[in-house]
């Protein structure tokens, strides 16, 4: 029968569908960055890892910028880390690298235990499995284009004609073919993002993490860079981790968001599941202003069949967003049945598609 909506809250959380079963790319169990003295000290009292970051900050002076997290990143998919300002974002991701040192927990890289890591091994990783693109695209100034993206490989022991066919073949995926010969300073910021993408690219990781890559580009440009991201998604395939403040960019690029305040995980889940089954008021401030058809599919507002329902009416899949199926629905008198696998798994009526079209809460 019909799985009410409130029973697909239950299940937030649950990974994306692609590569369910795949060995994750991370599996992060219980990590903590804490920065202050004798911050390892610390998380052996119970009765400091179980205060809240603003807490133990007040008791010890110490930043939980990290606290008790626990996720998996599957295979093929685009993970986003949201949260406000100093909620702990940068410090997660750099954290995957061990850019930054983690004070406790586990990290697991494509089962490898990253955390027991030699330095070898963690440069191998680094320069072969893993790429990382910042804000600052970190490019060097005297450097044409192509040297620039040239150059990681270099690092990686690449010969010089092998170096500079994949430069100008990674320059061509992402839009910069004919550019080559310029200096950073003589392109825009937008292509320098790019240039910083390519560089990424050139050593084909098995993942890319992004930190606030665009928030220094002007919006238009921001549009451009987050369509070539998951245009480059598509073509390439690679596991994306992706850090911004910016639901909307989450919501545009994140198969799954983690959200994070004072360094703890608030809640994990798709774009539908955040704005249809909110863990907490926090999340629900942040969604609030989202435009619901555009993240809902009928999945959220189906519900049983009711007596008088006419069930001959359109068929549609429950993965439809809502925006999507309004039309067929506002011009049919009949119901609308949301079918998988030949399986009915409930209805949608008038009265569903325009409380979510009025941003009405109960709809979800
Ligand atoms: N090296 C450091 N020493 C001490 N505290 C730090 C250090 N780096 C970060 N912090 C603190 O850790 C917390 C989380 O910072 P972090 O930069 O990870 O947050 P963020 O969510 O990425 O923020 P933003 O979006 O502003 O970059 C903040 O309180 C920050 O002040």
């Amino acid at each position: 029968m019909a799985i009410h909506p409130q029973e697909q809250a239950r299940l937030a959380g649950r990974p994306a569908s692609p590569g369910n079963a795949a060995e994750p790319v991370f599996a992060v169990r219980g990590l903590w960055k804490v920065y202050g003295p004798k911050a390892g000290a610390l998380l052996t009292s119970p009765e400091l890892k179980a205060l809240s970051a603003p807490e133990l900050k007040a008791r010890t002076g110490a930043v939980a910028a990290v606290r008790d997290v626990s996720f998996d990143v599957v295979p093929g998919e685009v993970f986003v880390v949201m949260g406000l300002s100093g909620s702990g974002k940068s410090t997660l991701v750099r954290c995957l690298t061990r850019l930054v040192e983690p004070t406790a927990g586990e990290i697991g890289f494509e089962g490898t235990d990253l955390l027991d890591a030699g330095a070898g091994t963690l440069r191998d990783l680094r320069r072969h499995k893993m790429a990382m693109v910042f804000q600052h695209f970190g490019l060097l100034p005297h450097r044409r284009v192509l040297d620039n993206v040239a150059y990681g490989l270099e690092i990686r022991g690449a010969g010089r004609a092998e170096r500079y066919a994949r430069a100008r073949e990674v320059l061509e995926l992402v839009g910069l073919s004919g550019s080559e010969g310029s200096y950073p300073d003589q392109l825009s910021g937008g292509m320098q993002q790019r240039v910083g993408l390519a560089r990424a690219l050139a050593g084909d990781p098995d993942v890319l993490l992004f930190d606030e890559p665009f928030s220094a580009l002007d919006p238009l440009i921001r549009r451009d860079m987050q369509n070539e991201v998951l245009r480059l998604h598509h073509e390439v395939g690679k596991t994306l981790v992706f850090v911004t403040h910016d639901l909307s960019e989450a919501l545009r690029l994140g198969d799954r968001i983690l959200i994070m305040r004072d360094g703890g995980l608030v809640q994990l889940g798709t774009g539908a599941e955040l704005v249809g089954a909110p863990a907490d008021d926090y999340v629900r401030d942040f969604v609030s202003d989202i435009p619901k058809a555009q993240v809902l599919t009928l999945r959220w507002v189906l519900r049983e069949p009711r007596p008088g329902d006419d069930l001959e009416g359109p068929v549609l899949g429950p993965d439809v967003l809502v925006s999507a199926a309004a039309r067929a629905v506002l011009a049919d008198d009949r119901t609308v049945r949301v079918v998988e696998h030949g399986q009915l798994l409930g209805v949608v009526g008038r009265e569903e598609v325009v409380a979510v079209l009025a941003g009405v809460d109960d709809a979800t």
